[in-house]
């Protein structure tokens, strides 16, 4: 069973406001984009559900399919918490000494431990990692050699090497070319519905036309939940473009299917 996160009438303080109130929500199996404008506190609510943001008040609790209740995400040992979620933070947090096999390498670390000795479990999960971001032709090129869309796959790399069952996705598209956007809302879509192991992948996302394909979609503003749903109903839509101003307009495709248009009125 995949595990379920769920936020309990969550509040986080950061100086002297609140960038989260009262935020509940639950994420389980399938591609749920969060969306909002820029301070709506997407990047907190990530990291409060991957319990590396403390909460004022609420809880963030998983459900795995062991024995007992949920556990307290801010209250899990960081190794038992790495083989349930991977992060992908918004700036990339590795040095860019290490070359780009070194940097996929370290997603296993974090699963096994510094002590953990890695096997042939470990290299072949490091190699399809690399494969389905396409970083392979880069393995022995340190970090600093590339360029920021190629980075921003490595770093992905990382995230999928790790195997957890829930991604927790910083704006994954951030520097991405058109066509690297479209394969990994391919690649999000294929791991939240792969038959054998689905996963829960939840991914920040400014580029609203891939934020529309995904199964559902959070949208934020101001720190508040303002609507959760999949992006056909009109809810969500018409919170879309409520919390961005008027900026975007929500149109049908010939098959029905939502599309947003930049409201491109430059007067
Ligand atoms: N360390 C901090 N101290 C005080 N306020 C902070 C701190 N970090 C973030 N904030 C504020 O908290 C709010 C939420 O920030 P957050 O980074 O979660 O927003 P976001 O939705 O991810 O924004 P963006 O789309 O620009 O990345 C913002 O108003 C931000 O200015």
């Amino acid at each position: 069973m995949t595990p379920t996160l769920r936020m309990q009438d969550v509040t986080v303080r950061l100086g002297r406001r609140d960038a989260l109130q009262r935020v509940s929500l639950e994420v389980g199996v399938g591609w749920t984009a969060l969306v909002g404008p820029n301070g709506a506190g997407k990047s907190t609510l990530l990291r409060a559900l991957a319990g590396l943001q403390p909460v004022a008040s609420g809880q963030v609790t998983i459900r795995t399919n062991e024995p007992g209740p949920p556990m307290d995400v801010h209250r899990t040992a960081p190794a038992d918490r790495a083989r349930l979620l991977a992060w992908l933070a918004q700036q990339g947090d590795v040095t860019g000494e290490l070359t780009v096999r070194e940097t996929v390498e370290l997603g296993r670390i974090a699963r096994l431990g510094l002590l953990g000795t890695p096997g042939a479990a470990d290299r072949t999960a490091v190699d399809h990692a690399m494969a389905l971001t396409e970083c392979m032709p880069w393995q022995h090129r340190r970090l600093h050699e590339l360029s920021g869309g190629e980075r921003q796959r490595v770093l992905l790399a990382r995230v999928l090497a790790t195997e957890a069952p829930m991604l927790l996705l910083d704006e994954p598209t951030t520097h991405l070319d058109a066509p690297h956007q479209v394969a990994l809302a391919r690649l999000f879509r294929s791991l939240a519905h792969a038959p054998a192991a689905p996963r829960a992948v939840l991914s920040v996302l400014h580029d609203l036309p891939i934020a529309l394909q995904a199964d559902r979609l959070l949208v934020l503003d101001a720190g508040a939940l303002q609507a959760d749903g999949p992006p056909t109903d009109p809810a969500v839509q018409a919170a879309l473009v409520r919390v961005f101003g008027g900026a975007i307009r929500i149109e049908s495709d010939a098959h029905g299917r939502p599309r947003v248009a930049l409201a491109l009125d430059l007067g």
